[in-house]
């Protein structure tokens, strides 16, 4: 069983099935196609406002991208210390950017709050030649930490970077996630709390590779089909990537994908902390991904058992993440439930409960 990411598991079948489909005849090359023409429209009416959306494979350049257009390169770019665009795109927003510096905010739970980031930008020194400029913000939603911040956090977050001049984006990799944690619509937690652009994620829910950077504020867009083309994400066969989004929201595909995938990981969250008051949660479980503390003898022996997780802040960190996903099984979980179980009553029996 394999609880690394996500991104381990394969395609929705309604999404390799219309690949398949999409397959036959001729299609304009390089995004003139029709299904990507009408990717406009068809984000238009998911977001309830006209948008612009550009498809392009990773997550990685969808953030990085995104930003270049949203910074300078003597801006700053507030983010969690936690960030995925600080910790794991290889520097592409700075590169991308041609040299915004990331300035890292501490915060509960992976998330940033509104305080701190009020506290940052004032001491960022405005107009200072010798300083980096405050340009943007970026917050992760679904967080990295598993966590989703309220419409209010949004709002608030929005507020604090709209009038000091900065603009909103939020890296959505696990956007899906938390639309169906918050049951609300796509639109009230982007556009209508202040975001103005969205990493909109699919591959990690359902689609083989497509993302797509979604314009609210349609002003960022104007240079952004010239720096997707020169970083090499201007597919040439981009029905390919375009046909992927579309299924992927056709049918509310993609809340059934994040929903299942939230139930997995507050089945196995309950369970497995359940076992013993010695697994203990890091964060609370918002959407799909689990970070438990378990007893050193619990991880090598799930680990030699095969199961797959990552150890979280380091190698000898007891604290792993479990990410599930839209094809998880109840299986998988009890699998792990019950081997954790029978290795804590090996290694520890006075704690496990019942
Ligand atoms: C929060 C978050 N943002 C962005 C990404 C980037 O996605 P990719 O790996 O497709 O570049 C990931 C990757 O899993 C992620 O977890
Ligand atoms: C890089 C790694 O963290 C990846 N983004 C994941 O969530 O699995």
């Amino acid at each position: 069983m394999n609880f690394c990411s996500d991104n381990v598991v394969g395609v929705s079948p309604e999404i390799m099935a219309a690949l398949v489909e999409c397959n036959h005849g001729v299609a304009m090359p390089y995004g003139n196609d029709d299904r990507t023409l009408y990717l406009n429209n068809l984000f238009s009416e998911l977001f309830e406002t006209e948008v612009l959306v550009f498809p392009v494979a990773t997550g990685t350049a969808a953030n990085a991208l995104a930003l270049s257009v949203m910074s300078e390169p003597y801006g700053a770019i507030y983010c969690h210390h936690q960030s995925h665009i600080h910790c794991d795109e290889c520097g592409a927003p700075e590169f991308f950017t041609s040299g915004a510096k990331l300035l890292t905010l501490q915060g509960e739970n992976g998330k940033i709050n509104p305080k701190d980031l009020a506290s940052a930008i004032a001491r960022a020194g405005i107009g200072v030649v010798h300083h980096v400029q405050p340009a943007a913000v970026s917050l992760s939603q679904a967080s990295e930490a598993g966590t989703v911040y309220s419409i209010q956090e949004v709002e608030q977050i929005a507020q604090v970077a709209h009038s000091r001049g900065l603009t909103l984006h939020m890296d959505g990799a696990r956007f899906a996630n938390a639309v169906v944690t918050l049951g609300c619509t796509p639109a009230d937690i982007t556009w209508r709390a202040g975001v103005d652009v969205l990493s909109f994620g699919a591959t990690k829910n359902g689609a083989m590779a497509a993302e797509a950077v979604v314009f609210f504020n349609r002003d960022l867009a104007h240079s952004f089909s010239y720096r997707r083309k020169r970083s090499g994400h201007l597919f040439s066969k981009m029905q390919f990537l375009s046909v992927q989004l579309e299924a992927y929201i056709r049918n509310d595909l993609w809340l059934r994908n994040a929903a299942r995938a939230n139930q997995m990981a507050k089945d196995l969250a309950a369970k497995l902390t359940a076992l013993s008051k010695i697994m203990t949660l890091c964060h609370p479980v918002e959407a799909n991904e689990i970070f438990v503390q378990m007893p050193e003898q619990v991880i090598v022996n799930l680990l030699a058992d095969g199961f797959k997780f990552y150890r979280w802040d380091g190698e000898d960190s007891k604290t792993v993440r479990l990410v599930t996903a839209f094809s998880t099984t109840e299986e998988d979980i009890a699998a792990l439930v019950d081997a954790a179980r029978k290795y804590l009553q090996k290694c520890q029996p006075e704690n496990v409960a019942g």
